[in-house]
């Protein structure tokens, strides 16, 4: 079992007399990507904030490899890199210029900085963009510039504040490559957003968050157990279906819902067992089927689920 690197207890901290994280607690193994998400306003950025130092906790502890996190420089902040969702990158500089930058900010000099700032721009895939200004960048590309400046110092722990928002689908495949490079190199990271299908797709742990309080805290297969529906069963019929066919349908062992969009079916399912008796079953009542497939539930509904709200408006 890899052992704990950062470990968040009782975290609370307030704005005037509004309570934006209350008392949240959660950690992170070596290695691993924890995904924190939760809708806007949930207290995530206010979370990360106090994780990197930025911000002061009005109680908790953080500790990073067992060493507390202050407020001035430490060892145990060093091991953090942090990539703001706001963009901080200088646009009469250029792109190896801005990271020379910020590697001479965490005190790098000499061959040491200019190995770092080269592997960062390989690894953020911009190599062949060292010499041009970010204000030429897509949103995608100043995102990726961002993380690069945010692994000069060599982290253990990348904290990642929601890094897609404001980017096209390309450029988030390519944060994605990112990140998953990182992890592959055996960094852990955090990961902040309010889309579950990122979370899904990255973490090996999810966080949710709401009103500033830990809702749940479980791999990403755990979650899926606390769906009622845990496989989903998509057929398109022959024809269109009556009433009585979806009202039998909803009384099948295993189906927990049913959406129907034309002739074609959506079939939650307890889980995928039920799929071949339900298509079965509908051969049996006569049922022409064109096409099928089963798929796994996406966490989407997790949320709602927990809370009885959508975790975007
Ligand atoms: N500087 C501030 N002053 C006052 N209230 C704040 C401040 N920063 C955040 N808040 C409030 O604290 C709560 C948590 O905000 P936070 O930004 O941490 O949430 P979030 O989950 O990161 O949301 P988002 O996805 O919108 O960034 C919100 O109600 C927010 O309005």
């Amino acid at each position: 079992m890899a052992s704990i690197l950062l470990r968040v207890q009782n975290l609370s901290k307030s704005y005037a007399t509004r309570k934006a994280v209350d008392g949240v607690s959660f950690q992170v193994l070596r290695g691993q990507t924890v995904g924190l998400i939760g809708p806007n306003g949930a207290g995530k950025s206010t979370t990360v904030g106090m994780i990197c130092g930025l911000l002061r906790a009005d109680a908790g502890t953080i500790l990073m490899d067992d060493e507390p996190i202050g407020q001035g420089a430490s060892a145990a902040k060093r091991k953090i890199g942090f990539v703001p969702q706001d963009l901080a990158l200088y646009d009469d500089l250029s792109a190896l210029q801005n990271l020379r930058l910020f590697g001479a900010l965490y005190g790098l000099k000499g061959a040491l900085l200019k190995q770092r700032c080269e592997q960062a721009l390989a690894l953020v895939n911009l190599a062949d963009r060292a010499a041009d200004k970010p204000s030429t960048f897509s949103g995608g590309m100043k995102r990726r510039l961002n993380i690069a400046a945010a692994l000069l110092h060599d982290p253990q722990l990348l904290i990642l504040d929601e890094p897609t928002v404001g980017v096209d689908p390309q450029s988030r495949n390519a944060i994605f490559d990112t990140l998953e490079a990182l992890q592959a190199q055996g960094r852990s990271l955090i990961y902040t957003s309010h889309y579950m299908e990122e979370v899904e797709r990255l973490a090996d742990h999810i966080v949710i968050i709401d009103q500033g309080k830990v809702l749940a805290d479980e791999t990403p297969a755990a979650l899926h157990l606390r769906l009622p529906a845990r496989a989903a069963l998509h057929a398109e019929l022959a024809g269109a279906p009556s009433a009585a066919l979806l009202s039998a349908m909803r009384e099948q062992s295993g189906v927990t819902d049913i959406e129907r969009d034309g002739n074609s079916l959506a079939i939650g399912l307890a889980d995928a067992t039920h799929a071949a008796p339900m298509l079965a079953w509908l051969a049996g009542q006569g049922i022409a089927i064109l096409h099928f497939a089963t798929a796994r539930t996406s966490l989407e509904n997790i949320f709602l689920n927990l809370t009885g709200r959508s975790l975007r408006d």
